[in-house]
C-alpha cells in the first residue's frame, strides 16, 4: 500500500470508527448517518484531514457547505493554507447573492453565495491558471445538496471568467442506495466526487 492509499484507508477507519446511524430520523424512513463523532477526537479529525491533505494538495479554494461542511472546509483550508469560502443557507448572506433551491433526502432548502465574493481573494488566487475548487461536505446522499453547490460554483467562476476553473468534490461519508453519485454525473460529468466511506 502506497502514501495515499494508506493515508485513505487510515481516514476510512476513522469515519467507520466515528460514524453512528439513527434510523427514521429526522423523518420516518430516513436513516440519518451522524458523523460528529468524529469532531470529539482530535487523532480521527486530524486522520480526515491528513488524507484531504494529500489528495487536495493542488487546490486553490475550499468551499463549505452550510452547516456541517463549514467544520470540514476550515480545517482543510488552514491545513492547506488557503482560502475558504462559505456556501449558505437562503437569508444569511447580505448583498446581491446567487442562489440555487434543491432538494435533499429530507426536505427542500436553498443556498446562496454573494456575487462578488471572489473580490477578497487574493490577485495571486484570482490569476492562477490551473484554478482548483473543491468542495466539501459531510453527506451525500441523494446528491441534491451537492449538486446545487456545484452549480453555483460555476455561476461563479463564469461570472468571473474562470471558465476552466476544476472543480472537485470530496464528502466523507455517501449512502449509495440514495445514488447521490450518479445524480450528480448525469448532470456534471466533469466534477470528481471522492466520497471517503460508501455505505
Ligand atoms: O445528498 P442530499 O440528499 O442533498 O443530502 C445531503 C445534505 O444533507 C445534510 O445537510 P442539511 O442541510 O440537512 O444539514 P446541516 O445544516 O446540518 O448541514 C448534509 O450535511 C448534506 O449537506
Ligand atoms: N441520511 C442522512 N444522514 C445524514 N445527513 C443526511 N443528509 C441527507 N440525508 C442524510
Amino acid at each position: 500500500m502506497d502514501g495515499y492509499e494508506k493515508l485513505q484507508s487510515c481516514a476510512k477507519k476513522a469515519v467507520i470508527k466515528r460514524s453512528v446511524t439513527y434510523p427514521d430520523w429526522p423523518n420516518k424512513g430516513v436513516s440519518f448517518l451522524d458523523i460528529s463523532p468524529l469532531f470529539l477526537s482530535y487523532e480521527d479529525f486530524d486522520t480526515l484531514i491528513n488524507y484531504w491533505q494529500y489528495r487536495f494538495q493542488d487546490v486553490q479554494l475550499v468551499v463549505g457547505l452550510e452547516a456541517r461542511g463549514f467544520i470540514l472546509a476550515t480545517a482543510i483550508s488552514q491545513r492547506l493554507k488557503i482560502p475558504m469560502m462559505m456556501m449558505r443557507k437562503k437569508g444569511k448572506l447580505p448583498g446581491k447573492t446567487l442562489s440555487e433551491s434543491y432538494t435533499k433526502e429530507y426536505g427542500k432548502d436553498e443556498f446562496e453565495i454573494q456575487e462578488d465574493v471572489f473580490r477578497h481573494l487574493s490577485p495571486a488566487t484570482k490569476s492562477c491558471k490551473n484554478f482548483h475548487v473543491l468542495i466539501v461536505d459531510d453527506i451525500l446522499a441523494t446528491g441534491g445538496t451537492l449538486c446545487a453547490s456545484i452549480e453555483l460554483v460555476r455561476k461563479l467562476l463564469k461570472a468571473n471568467s474562470m471558465t476552466n476553473a476544476k472543480i472537485s468534490t470530496s464528502l466523507i461519508s455517501s449512502i449509495k442506495c440514495l445514488k447521490g453519485k450518479e445524480n450528480i454525473y448525469e448532470k456534471y460529468n466533469d466534477v470528481s466526487i471522492d466520497v471517503i466511506h460508501e455505505i
